[in-house]
């Protein structure tokens, strides 16, 4: 069952920030949550991880109040890559990602191995002895990428029974990552998903990304539900209604997905 919200919301100073919204996350399934700036994403996902606690409805892993997870458990199903990944304290790389797997029910051979792939996973194998603070923003990206790869790697040597896989929360992963790179890291994400059977929620702004390695979509306008369903059957009106600009769909050269272009204009309707 992993990860559901159910009717959530998060208000500050009574202004909801995400209102009434429901997400089911589904094994082997990747899900975009798209949708303007200040539309909820974020706040969303933070609720998704237990970071925020909703002010309404609820969100449950496999059924049980994420309140009444104890934070070790949580920290095993799943993990989170923020918006603006901290430069942090002076740790190399390969320190910074030691510190994920510090739990881990194994020995230091086995964690080696856990860092090692994590790292290779997020091409970031290459930056393992350059240290946080000198890492530019892309590094720091495929960084913290590597993090929650080796944090969910550790947490899948517990045994928590056959319903113990777990889900990636990404927040705009691919931001400050060139072109190759944001192939590359959901690419990654997908291959995670296939080796483990987990989920994944992952915030974009860019549809041809989304379109390619997305199987489906949450769109959010004011914190609330716009548009949910499969990636493929996203209408480009809607698109259109809640970015208030022009999408120009094209079919992928390849087949897979579709290349979305905008054009600055409005709204084609
Ligand atoms: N602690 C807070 N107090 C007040 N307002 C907040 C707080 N956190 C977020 N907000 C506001 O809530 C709205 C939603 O923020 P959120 O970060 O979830 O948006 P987002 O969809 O992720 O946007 P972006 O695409 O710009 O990253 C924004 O208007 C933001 O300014």
């Amino acid at each position: 069952m992993l990860l559901q919200a159910e009717h959530v919301s998060f208000s500050v100073g009574g202004r909801p920030l995400v209102d009434g919204v429901t997400v089911h996350l589904v094994p082997g399934r990747m899900l975009a949550i798209l949708g303007p700036n200040g539309a909820g994403k974020s706040t969303l996902l933070a609720l998704l991880s237990g970071e925020r606690r909703p002010t309404g409805g609820a969100v449950r892993l496999d059924g049980r109040d994420l309140r009444d997870v104890p934070p070790r458990l949580l920290a095993r199903r799943r993990a989170l890559v923020g918006q603006h990944p901290s430069a942090g304290f002076a740790f190399s790389v390969e320190e910074a990602v030691q510190l994920a797997v510090e739990a881990a029910p194994c020995g230091a051979a086995e964690r080696r191995r856990l860092i090692a792939e994590s790292l290779h996973a997020a091409d970031a194998a290459a930056l393992r002895h350059r240290l946080l603070p000198h890492l530019s923003g892309g590094e720091g990206q495929r960084v913290a990428f590597a993090r929650a790869l080796a944090q969910l790697a550790a947490g899948s040597l517990h045994r928590d029974g056959p319903d113990g896989v777990a889900t990636l929360l990404l927040d705009e992963p691919t931001a400050s990552l060139d072109p190759a790179h944001q192939h590359h890291l959901l690419r990654a994400a997908r291959d995670w998903m296939e080796r483990t059977g987990g989920a994944c929620a992952v915030v974009l702004h860019d549809m041809t990304l989304a379109a390619r390695y997305c199987d489906d979509a949450l769109l959010l306008a004011g914190g609330r539900e716009a548009w949910s369903g499969p990636m493929a059957a996203l209408p480009v009106p809607v698109l259109e209604r809640v970015f208030a600009t022009r999408f120009v769909r094209m079919p992928a050269p390849d087949g897979r997905g579709a290349v979305f272009a905008t054009t600055g204009q409005p709204p084609a309707v």
